[in-house]
């Protein structure tokens, strides 16, 4: 392979894109169809891309081989045990499926009925308009992005949680410490959330301050907390895979590598619900302690 070359536009319009939180696969594909041959498009946006996620300096005109490789993904072993069943402590947690890239499993048995009730429960009196991070201002917005509804719990907020964190930790090859708070969700019929990464870019403010306290955030847990009659899935487009939440299921899948690396192939998206209601709780874990703002 030769060494890439690109104009400053092209370059200033990838990057501003990269900013407003485009993907790298769909700002490849709509430079291929301007004409871009379709390999160099992919070896351009995803350089670029990498170096402007990771904070890194970046290619100015051209991208050497050496340096397309070197921002390449590269793929680490599991955090997650090893097997077809993992020890979460409290329970005995079945593998339905590993992926290995994007790196994903499917994890049967994560949360009892019993515990799925509950946790819906507790966060139903609490659920507001979800909100995402504005890439701009760094904002908490409402935000066609998601239209569902949300809540954080306080870590170890009470018995049940804490015991939840410690089975999600263990799971999860990481310490409780470096979970954020719980998450829980609800998709009522038609709403959806739109493909997005779970890591953090370091291109507002907040996402910078954020990264500085507890680090990226490495892997991420989805836990089905009841089962939509029609649609709902987990989908992550580049890879054309798809999960069906199935109650006390959960979604496993790791982004980012020891050497501070982000995987592109990480976006995923929730699908609308069509008939019915969609709950998830959702475990973000950073590489490090978690320290919320404030
Ligand atoms: O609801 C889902 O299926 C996915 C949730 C998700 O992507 C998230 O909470 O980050
Ligand atoms: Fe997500």
């Amino acid at each position: 392979m030769q060494a890439i070359g690109f104009t400053p536009q092209l370059r200033d319009w990838v990057l501003e894109n990269v900013d407003r939180g485009v993907p790298p696969g769909p700002l490849a594909r709509h430079l291929a169809q301007e004409g871009f041959d379709p390999q160099s498009a992919v070896t351009v946006v995803e350089t670029l891309w990498a170096a402007r996620a990771q904070g890194l300096p970046l290619p100015d005109q051209a991208i050497a081989p050496e340096q397309a490789r070197a921002a390449r993904y590269r793929r680490e072993p599991w955090r997650l045990a090893a097997g077809n069943v993992i020890d979460a402590g409290d329970c005995r947690v079945r593998v339905a499926l590993r992926m290995e890239r994007p790196q994903v499993a499917v994890l049967d048995g994560v949360l009892g009925a019993e515990e799925c009730v509950v946790l819906r429960e507790l966060a139903q009196p609490r659920l507001r308009a979800s909100t995402i991070m504005d890439t701009a201002s760094g904002q908490d917005v409402a935000n066609g992005m998601r239209s569902s509804e949300g809540m954080f719990f306080r870590p170890l907020e009470n018995e049940l949680l804490a015991r939840i964190d410690r089975r999600i930790a263990r799971l999860m090859g990481l310490p409780v410490e470096n979970g954020e708070g719980l998450q829980v969700l609800r998709y009522q019929a038609g709403a959806q959330s739109s493909p997005h990464f779970d890591f953090l870019l370091p291109t507002s403010a907040a996402g910078r301050s954020s990264l500085e306290r507890s680090g990226q955030r490495v892997s991420t847990l989805v836990m089905y907390l009841n089962e939509p009659e029609a649609g709902g899935e987990t989908v992550f487009p580049e890879s054309g895979l798809s999960i069906t939440p199935r109650l006390g299921s959960a979604l496993y899948f790791e982004y980012c590598n020891s050497a501070g690396q982000l995987d592109p192939l990480s976006l995923h998206a929730a699908l609308p619900v069509l008939a019915g209601e969609k709950w998830v709780a959702t475990r973000w874990m950073r590489q490090k302690a978690f320290r919320p703002a404030g």
